[in-house]
């Protein structure tokens, strides 16, 4: 039997990773395409999202037609919007969007209480694994320092990045704290020693990178790296997709990758 494709809106259509989705896009029946979301005043406002085709991109979500999921790959204020647009009308949600303030935090809580909102600081296979492998190591050598270095692009907006502070949420936890309690995110000047037990973060920025993030557990005389280097948005964009399609027909509520990824079909 084949089932009709889900209507799908993509918010962010015309960054980097919502062009990443739309050439999966391209070659996948799964979804329809229905609308395609800019910023208000965006230079892609109006533009053809595929050459010689209809859809347009369109910085409006009262124009938006009826729609089975949502993909949000935008910033803070471009989730704000969608999340007000997916909750007046049952909307699941997808969304990878970083850097949020607590506000927007605290609405997304809530909101998991009226539709199904899958949220994830990484979309690829390899950080789901990197994570699994992290809190295992973390718990195994309780006392060996932890830090954790990322590399990005120089467009990126937010510090650390979410996929890092996840992976150190996800240690910190290992180790039966919070990274409220152990994360250490500057060190400048005259700074003392190392805090024991935190967990530092280190940050680089520049060209072209994709996205690295490396785990290193410092003991005495010997050190354990654990890292995954993304070369390709097109895994984080396979991943979302995947996502979404798992998560149409979910119940409201706050979903994982991990869900997704234990029961696939
Ligand atoms: N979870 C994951 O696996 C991943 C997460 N990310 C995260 O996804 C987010 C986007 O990353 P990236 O694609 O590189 O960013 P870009 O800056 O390349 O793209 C941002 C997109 O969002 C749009 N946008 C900005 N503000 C609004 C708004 N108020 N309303 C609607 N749309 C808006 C932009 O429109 P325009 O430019 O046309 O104005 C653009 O299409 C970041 O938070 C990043 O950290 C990125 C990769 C993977
Ligand atoms: O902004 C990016 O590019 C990325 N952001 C995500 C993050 O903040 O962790 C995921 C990925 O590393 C790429």
């Amino acid at each position: 039997m084949t089932s009709s494709p889900l209507r799908l809106a993509i918010n962010g259509a015309s960054g980097r990773m919502g062009q990443a989705l739309l050439s999966l896009l391209r070659a996948d029946g799964r979804f329809e395409l229905m609308h395609a979301v800019v910023s208000p005043g965006s230079m892609h406002d109006g533009e053809p999202v595929w050459l010689g085709q209809a859809l347009r991109h369109a910085h409006d979500w009262s124009k938006a037609p009826a729609l089975d999921v949502v993909i949000d790959f935008s910033g803070p204020a471009g989730l704000a919007a969608a999340l007000d647009h997916c909750l007046a009308h049952g909307i699941p949600l997808v969304t990878g969007t970083t850097g949020l303030d607590a506000a927007l935090q605290a609405r997304l809580e809530t909101a998991g209480t009226r539709i199904a909102l899958l949220r994830a600081a990484n979309f690829s296979l390899g950080v789901a694994l990197l994570t699994r492998l992290l809190r295992e190591a973390a718990a195994a050598l309780p006392d060996w320092d932890l830090e954790i270095v990322e590399a990005h692009h120089g467009r990126k907006q937010d510090a650390p990045s979410g996929t890092a502070l996840a992976l150190g949420q996800a240690a910190a936890a290992a180790r039966d704290t919070t990274l409220d309690e152990v994360g250490v995110y500057s060190r400048e000047g005259r700074t003392g020693e190392r805090v024991p037990a935190s967990i530092g973060f280190a940050v680089v920025r520049g060209g072209d990178i994709v996205g690295e993030h490396q785990a290193l557990l410092i003991g005495q005389g010997e050190r354990v790296e654990l890292g995954h280097r993304a070369t390709d948005r097109a895994i984080f964009a396979r991943g979302a997709l995947q996502a979404a399609h798992w998560l149409v027909g979910r119940a409201a509520g706050h979903w994982q990758m991990e869900d997704v990824l234990a029961s696939p079909a």
